[in-house]
């Protein structure tokens, strides 16, 4: 069956082993946040703030940092291919003590470096600018209150350098975002002096040269937060500006548009001119709701894009969902997966094809193409990589999510 589909494929251009090898050395980066509704290990409530917000009460929610790696081992061993952590600062291994979020040292990490490496993966690292009682005001890095600033400054430069330790250690550059939910709930008297004091804040925790072959510097913008709905300080535009400037990646979160507005179509132009772009593929259900991602449209468009750019090699894939009305370990499956799997339906395009048509105005052709190519059997080619890679197939899925359901996660009481 198999080598049929492949024969089907090499009939329009397209080599299935190519495709299927591409898959394999595109990682895609696991967000920690979802296996306990960002909560994090510094010994607080967990209680999330700055316009972050996470709904549902699914039992079996991770409670320590072993429950954590033993449910990430799970979804791991679900998922085809290579893959990568993202953590952010908050989930360190702080061992019971109360270390504030300026003071965290690359020695709170050493474990889940240590854990990664034993798991084969690369690590990516966040700074945490939020649900802390100094971000509380609304405010992080563009505070008009020195003192916050100074203190988040201090926690991203830190960052940065846990960051470049981990991309040293790990053999693997470490991608280090920063996001502040910086905003106001209504209009704002002075947009400029908020955005000037984060131009400069981001300068002084960037100030510190790293080598890109162990930290690769990131920027997150969005639209808007809960409480932040009149007035975000890193929009769009000021990241874009910044990270043209400052030729750092880009991050695009695919939740942090208006619902319309898709960011497959930002990827062409902004590879143009920034080095590497950093993806949080995401599903925001009218608003940034960071809903399980799904084998939909607007994933799909966006892995198009990436290929038919031939971007992959500049492009870091990360994921940003959390949701806690399912179970979260299919959660990251599902999410995953579905990912990986307009991947690879991006890769299985009849690439050459499409643009020859298009290069020669005939948009007929195009059109049929694209239409024949969504009923070509992808799916026998993504159960094949699920069997090479050993995890279980669609249908398999259900059982082994079920099975882990009952015998670890129903002892959370
Ligand atoms: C945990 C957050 O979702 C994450 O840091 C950030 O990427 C974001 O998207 C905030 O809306
Ligand atoms: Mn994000």
């Amino acid at each position: 069956m198999f080598d049929q589909v492949k024969d089907k494929y090499a009939s329009l251009g397209v080599d299935v082993e190519k495709a299927l090898e591409a898959m394999t050395s595109t990682p895609i980066s696991l967000h920690c946040w979802q296996g306990d509704d960002v909560g994090g290990f510094e010994g607080g409530d967990g209680t999330l703030g700055s316009g972050l917000a996470v709904t549902g009460n699914y039992p079996g929610k991770a409670r320590s940092i072993d429950e954590l790696r033993q449910d990430l081992e799970q979804a791991l061993s679900l998922l085809p291919g290579s893959h990568r952590l993202n953590l952010h600062a908050m989930y360190g291994d702080f061992g019971g003590k109360s270390v504030d979020r300026d003071a965290i040292e690359p020695a709170h990490f050493q474990s889940w470096i240590d854990w990664c490496r034993q798991q084969g993966l690369g690590m990516d690292f966040n700074p945490s600018c939020f649900s802390h009682p100094n971000a509380d005001a609304g405010f992080t890095l563009s505070s008009p209150d020195q003192g916050i600033r100074d203190f988040w400054i201090a926690h991203c430069r830190a960052s940065r350098q846990i960051g470049a330790v981990i991309g040293e250690q790990l053999g693997s550059p470490c991608v280090t975002n920063i996001w502040v939910p910086d905003g106001m709930k209504d209009l704002p008297a002075d947009r400029l002096g908020f955005r000037q004091r984060l131009e400069a804040s981001l300068d002084a925790v960037l100030e510190e040269k790293l080598s890109p072959a162990h930290n690769i510097d990131a920027v997150e913008s969005k639209l808007f937060g809960i409480g932040s709905e009149s007035f975000v300080v890193g929009s769009h535009e000021f990241y874009m500006g910044y990270a043209f400037k400052n030729q750092t990646a880009l991050c695009l979160d695919a939740g942090h548009f208006h619902p319309t507005e898709s960011i497959a179509d930002k990827i062409s132009s902004v590879l143009m001119f920034v080095p590497e772009l950093l993806l949080h593929v995401s599903r925001g259900v009218r608003w940034d709701s960071d809903h399980v991602v799904l084998f939909d449209d607007a994933t799909q468009a966006i892995m198009q894009e990436l290929v038919r750019c031939d971007a992959l090699p500049r492009t870091h894939i990360g994921l940003d969902f959390f949701d806690a009305s399912i179970n979260r370990i299919a959660a990251w499956a599902i999410g995953t997966r579905a990912a990986q799997k307009c991947l690879l339906l991006a890769l299985l395009e009849p690439r050459e094809k499409l643009r020859q048509a298009e290069l020669e105005g005939d948009y007929t052709s195009r059109l049929l193409l694209l239409e024949t190519a969504k009923a070509l059997p992808w799916s026998v080619v993504w159960e094949e990589f699920c069997r090479r890679n050993n995890v279980p197939g669609e249908l398999a899925l259900a059982d082994s999510i079920r099975q882990y359901e009952r015998t670890v996660l129903a002892g959370r009481a």
